[in-house]
């Protein structure tokens, strides 16, 4: 293998280069979704309130509704009961409105107040007993939002929240980026599916169910290309044979052994854009071209599969839907250890938080995955600095990575 020396290149820069590459090839096809089936993905287009929300004053209280210009301080009559759903008559002037929330307030009263702070009197007439301001307990007509204004940029990703908003200005549908196609493919001699025996040599093929499962979450549509056996002409032809996919992802057979071969495959069809990162676990990343085809070549152990997707091959796939904001933000956390020797590469424990520290996981080896599963989150170690306890090291929770 050439260049057994070549500088290991920092992780921002990889990142850059990864999301100039995702620029070069947006998915751009638009089509419409269902509320219902649209949480993950990536709304193409402004979402625009087609209403004012509210579209009627309403009242944010259960109680009495007043003009309060009217009013000087006498009991007053209740001539209405309005229930949320209701579409009430204008006030009748020198009398309140029975008003609860939700119900819409009715034309010529603009006050409200709650039922605590009333009495009833034997007659049915309401006493206020206290100062009454006016517009108070009012929800205004468009208090949240006018008619016309943008709510959502394209480019959101939808979530929950993003799916209610939507609903309350009653969109039932949204326009979505089409989901990317993404071949997976499991590199290995070693690896069985689970379910079957195993044989002598063998391990079970763990990175293609944490794969697919990520980017189903990630709103892709996963091509599955099962297991490659180590071997170059094979290599060749699956690569060859994935056709009309947006990303190859593979996993294994990107380092420099003698049965890695997807590198050498990858190298053969054109430059690479990116091998050999400053990052622990994930070094031997690659990125390039089959055939117009972009493959990032994740490295084959589970701790080093899990890092690189989490932190390069995720925001390079949302990038390409038009996403902005990819890169998981996390946050400072006092260290919970000691880093006494400054590393080549910046290193992304899996970690927990406890008493507010930061705690690595016993065995950082890349091939240890339950380190991963006893984790919440990656605390970065950054290349060549040391730690004692309680400095500062940013940590980035689970969760901002797998959604
Ligand atoms: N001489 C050197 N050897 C290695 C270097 C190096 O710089 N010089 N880098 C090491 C690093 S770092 C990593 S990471 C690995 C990456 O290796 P590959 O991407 O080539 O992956 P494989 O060799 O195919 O497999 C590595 C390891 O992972 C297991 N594996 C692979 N696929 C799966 C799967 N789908 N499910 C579960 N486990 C999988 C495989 O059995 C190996 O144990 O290279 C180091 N070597
Ligand atoms: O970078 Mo590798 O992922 O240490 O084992
Ligand atoms: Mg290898």
């Amino acid at each position: 293998m050439s260049e057994p020396h070549s500088p290991l290149m920092p992780v921002e820069q990889a990142l850059a280069r990864l999301l100039e590459l995702a620029e070069a090839a947006p998915i751009t096809e638009h089509e419409l979704v269902d509320l219902t089936d649209a949480d993950g993905r990536v709304l193409a287009e402004p979402m625009v309130a087609g209403l004012d929300l509210p579209p009627w004053p309403n009242s944010a209280m259960d109680g009495y509704a007043l003009r309060l210009a009217d009013w000087q301080g006498e009991p007053l009559e209740v001539s209405q009961r309005i229930l949320a759903g209701m579409a009430p008559d204008a006030l009748q002037p020198g009398t309140c409105a029975r008003i609860f929330t939700g119900a819409p307030v009715p034309e010529g009263a603009d006050t409200v107040e709650m039922q605590e702070n009333v009495s009833v009197g034997d007659d049915g007439h309401v006493h206020f007993n206290q100062p009454l301001k006016i517009a108070q307990n009012i929800r205004p007509q468009g208090q949240e939002n006018r008619k016309g204004e943008t709510l959502l940029a394209a480019g959101t990703r939808l979530g929950p929240i993003e799916l209610g908003l939507a609903a309350s200005i009653g969109l039932a549908q949204l326009p979505v980026r089409r989901k990317p196609r993404v071949a997976v493919l499991s590199t290995g001699d070693e690896l069985v599916e689970p379910g079957h025996e195993l044989g002598a040599g063998q391990i079970y093929n763990s990175n293609r169910y944490l794969l697919v499962a990520w980017l189903q979450r990630l709103g892709c549509e996963v091509i599955d290309a099962g297991i490659l056996p180590d071997d170059l002409e094979r290599t060749r032809q699956a690569l060859g044979e994935l056709e009309g996919v947006d990303l190859i992802l593979s996993t294994g057979g990107v380092s420099v052994g003698e049965a890695d071969f997807l590198g050498i495959a990858l190298r053969e069809a054109g430059e690479l854009a990116l091998w050999k990162l400053a990052i622990k676990p994930g070094k031997p990343l690659t990125v390039g071209e089959f055939r117009g085809r972009p493959v990032i070549g994740l490295p084959g152990n589970p701790a080093s599969t899990l890092v690189t997707f989490g932190l390069l091959a995720r925001p390079y796939l949302l990038r390409r839907l038009g996403v902005q904001k990819v890169e998981p933000l996390g946050f400072n956390v006092p260290a919970g250890f000691t880093w006494p020797k400054p590393g080549k590469r910046r290193e992304f424990l899996r970690a927990r938080l406890e008493n507010g520290r930061v705690v690595p996981y016993s065995n950082q080896s890349s091939g240890v995955l339950r380190s991963a599963a006893w984790a919440e989150g990656l605390a970065q170690v950054l290349e060549g600095t040391t730690l004692a306890e309680g400095d500062s090291v940013r940590f980035i929770p689970m969760s901002e990575l797998l959604g």
